[in-house]
Parts: C-alpha cells; structure tokens; sequence
C-alpha cells in the first residue's frame, strides 16, 4: 500500500494530524470541537501529494475527543483510499495488553499501521503482527535530544557490541520480520544514524519524522534512508513525516492553502 502510494501520488511525504486546539485557525482557536473540521480540511487540501497520513492520538485523547478521530479515520479512507494511515500511539505493553492496544489501532480507527515502543520485547509486539495486513513501525532512533540516553547506548553481550538503536534495525529487519509487517522510526535530526539503520536494515520502511518544525533536512534525509534500484524502483522506502510545519503554515482563514503550498514544497525537496 505504502509504495503505491509513493509512486501514485510521486510522493515520500507523511502528514502529521496533531491538531492542537490552541492553534486551530480563526474562530475555531480553542474549541476542540473542531480537531475533526481542522483535521479533514488539512486532508483534502493534500490527499494528492502524501504518502501517508499520520494522526497522533494524544492530541484526540487528551481532549476526550476519540470519537473524531474515528471520524478522521473514515474521511480519509473516503478521500484518500489508496493512503495508509499510520496511528502513532507509540504502544508498548505485556501481551494482553498489547492485544487490547493492537484491537484498537486495527478494529476501532482501522490504522494499517501502528507506531510501538520496541522496550517490552517481541511478545509486546506480536499480538499487532496477528493482524495480517497491518504494520507496524517500532521506535528505533527518535528525533528528540533525550533519545540518545537509552538508544544510542552500546550492548556489551551482543556480537559487534551494537547500538541499541542498530540492533532494534537488525530485529526488525530480521527474525522480527516474520510476515514483513515491521518498519522503523527515526529522526530526521540524526540523519547519521539513518545510514546506520538502512546499513543493518536495508529494505524495511523508514518513517522519518522530524523536518520541519524540528529542522531535519528534508534532502539529506532521503538521501540517508532512501534506497532504490539501478531503475529508481524503491527497494527501502522512506515515509517524512511533518506535521506543525503543514498543519499551521497559515494561522488564518486560509490555512488548508497554506497546507497545500508548504505540503507541495516539502514533497517536491523529499522527491529530489
Ligand atoms: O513516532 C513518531 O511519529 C515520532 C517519533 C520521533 O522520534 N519523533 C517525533 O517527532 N515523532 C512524532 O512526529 C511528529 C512530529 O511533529 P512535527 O515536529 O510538528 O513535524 C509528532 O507527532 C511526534 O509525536
């Protein structure tokens, strides 16, 4: 779904829907009423030109606001049939548990993928893989400074003495990898850290947040996580996401045009 989703719309962009109320457009700053109205204007003002879509549920369930996030979730699969829809709710929890989260994300919002926190091991991850079809992208080398405290810490007792993160990629890109149901995710802002990760993990799907507001690069990212065959097939996609930089381009009544106008440069600089 991903790589024709790339190829039809000739597009790495990921959109990012956190829709933060104290920065709606217009009359509808502050009324949470409106994620749903905010969120589907920024949808059909971009469906063309992503790859993907990314709705991070906090700024929903923090506002008791779940329900228009399922309505999100429908109008996209409406205008945008062809583009998976990524949940971030970076999960992590004992098996019933995560039987319970991955029921969520997949039967309730009917994400086809969903972001996890890899820290609680492969029995934490594995009710979401029971969903065939379904994806999974498991937090490798966040962009946020704080990632390198634990991520970019060496195993002693692993052969090669890994980074964490570098062994995070090779279980993902191997003996995770059951039914090719993994990705990762990495920060733009560490776009060295990107090489490492494709150097272990070479075909698995890269969703690279951080461009934009976090000041990634969006070209030095592709070139860093992209990879592609001699006939520029992709064989290691990437998946940018950006969210404040599209979503808030414009504070004012014409902000799904700003969208489009920021959502058009960024695809174009992530196209090459
Ligand atoms: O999993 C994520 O999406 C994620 C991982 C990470 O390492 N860094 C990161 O910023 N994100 C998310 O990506 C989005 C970035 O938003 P902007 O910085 O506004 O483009 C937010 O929804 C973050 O929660």
């Amino acid at each position: 779904m991903l790589l024709r989703a790339e190829a039809r719309h000739r597009s790495r962009l990921c959109v990012g829907l956190d829709p933060d109320p104290a920065r709606l457009p217009g009359h509808w700053r502050g009324r949470v009423e409106h994620l749903y109205d905010f969120c589907a204007a920024i949808v059909d003002a971009t469906a063309d030109l992503v790859c993907a879509y990314k709705p991070q549920i906090a700024y929903f369930a923090a506002h008791g606001a779940e329900a228009q996030l399922e309505r999100l979730m429908a109008h996209i699969r409406v205008v945008a049939p062809e583009v998976p829809i990524i949940l971030d709710a970076k999960r992590g929890d004992i098996g019933s548990t995560a039987e319970q989260y991955a029921k969520e994300a997949f039967e309730r919002y009917g994400a086809d993928a969903v972001t996890l926190s890899p820290f609680m091991g492969f029995d934490s991850v594995e009710p979401y893989l029971r969903y065939g079809g379904k994806g999974v992208f498991l937090l490798c080398r966040t962009s946020n400074p704080g990632g390198d405290d634990l991520q970019a810490r060496r195993l002693a007792d692993v052969p090669g003495q890994p980074f964490l993160f570098e062994h995070i990629a090779a279980l993902a890109q191997g003996p995770w990898n059951r039914h090719g149901q993994m990705g990762l995710v990495v920060g733009a802002t560490y776009p060295q850290e990107i090489e490492r990760v494709r150097a272990v993990a070479p075909t698995v799907p890269l969703l690279i947040p951080g461009v934009g507001a976090q000041g990634g690069d969006a070209v030095t990212t592709v070139r860093a996580g992209w990879r592609g065959d001699a006939s520029g097939r992709t064989t290691g996609p990437v998946v940018v996401n950006s969210s404040r930089a599209i979503l808030y381009a414009s504070a004012g009544d014409d902000f799904a045009t700003a969208a489009r106008v920021a959502a058009e440069q960024t695809r174009a600089a992530l196209w090459g």
